[in-house]
């Protein structure tokens, strides 16, 4: 079932410079899909329209059976519950508990006040410290967030994008920041969130190999176009030649 339908995106922040060109693409609920492309093909620019967070210009995104770009401002609010968000660099707030990060991706199901006095029930805290177990960070709990690794802290970011109970997960290069190690960690823990939790995962990578390893489905950006769909066997160095305009060897990391 389409989760998520993006028909004819386009996008442009100046007058002189389009980003995205007649976007098309459909996701499945509990799919994994990556989108792949060289620096400034526009993947960060692609995930945030979904959630608009970038406004996008012409085009039509369907989320759960609702127009993504004629919502207003309550039904983008509940769109944003629905949709987490993983980012590169993590956004925790160093200086608060993970524990308090985790509960910060309840924000969107508060009034303000109740958010900004940190008012979370007991089921919800009950609930981040099973998230925190299963990714075996609950040791931490009450650590401020600065003191942890890399890879514990991009751990913190997905349980507070899964105690949102999303539909679907955008994560902006989750993996750019950290070690092979902790890199496999993270991507082990995002397939096993699609195809155990049934949750949507649409991940923008810059390592062709990883993309081919975890993706069900594999989107190609170059320049703002996509030039490839297809599954990691579909993925041959003639498409990865188009997709990056250079040799597919300079490409692989491992
Ligand atoms: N807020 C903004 N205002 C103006 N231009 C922007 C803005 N954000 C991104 N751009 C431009 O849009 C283009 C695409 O950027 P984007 O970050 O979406 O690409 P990307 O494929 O994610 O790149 P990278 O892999 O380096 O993160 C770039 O030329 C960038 O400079």
């Amino acid at each position: 079932m389409s989760l998520l339908k993006v028909e004819g995106l386009e996008k442009s922040y100046t007058a002189d410079k389009q980003i995205l060109k007649n976007i098309h693409f459909e996701i499945n609920a509990g799919e994994l899909v990556s989108v792949i492309g060289p620096s400034g093909a526009g993947k960060s620019t692609l995930l945030r329209c979904i959630n608009r967070m970038v406004e996008f210009n012409e085009g039509k995104i369907m989320f759960n059976n609702h127009d993504v770009g004629n919502l207003n401002k309550k039904e983008l609010r509940n769109l944003r519950a629905n949709i987490g968000m993983v980012f590169q660099h993590y956004n925790l707030v160093p200086r608060l508990t993970v524990i308090e990060n985790v509960l910060h991706g309840r924000f969107g199901y508060k009034t303000t006040l109740q958010g900004l006095l940190g008012r979370y029930t007991e089921a919800e805290k009950e609930r981040a410290f099973y998230l925190l177990e299963k990714l075996g960070i609950h040791e931490h709990a009450y650590k401020r967030c600065d003191q942890l690794s890399g890879g514990q802290q991009q751990r913190v970011g997905i349980c507070r994008a899964l105690i949102q109970e999303p539909k679907l997960i955008l994560c902006d290069e989750p993996i750019a920041s950290l070690d092979p190690n902790s890199s496999k960690v993270i991507m082990d823990l995002l397939k096993s969130i699609s195809t155990e939790m049934g949750i949507t995962c649409l991940v923008n990578l810059h390592q062709v190999d990883v993309a081919q390893h975890y993706s069900d489905r594999i989107i190609g950006l170059n320049k703002g176009e996509i030039v490839f769909t297809g599954t990691s066997h579909e993925l041959y160095e003639e498409q990865i030649n188009k997709i990056y305009g250079s040799k597919t060897e300079d490409l692989i990391t491992a």
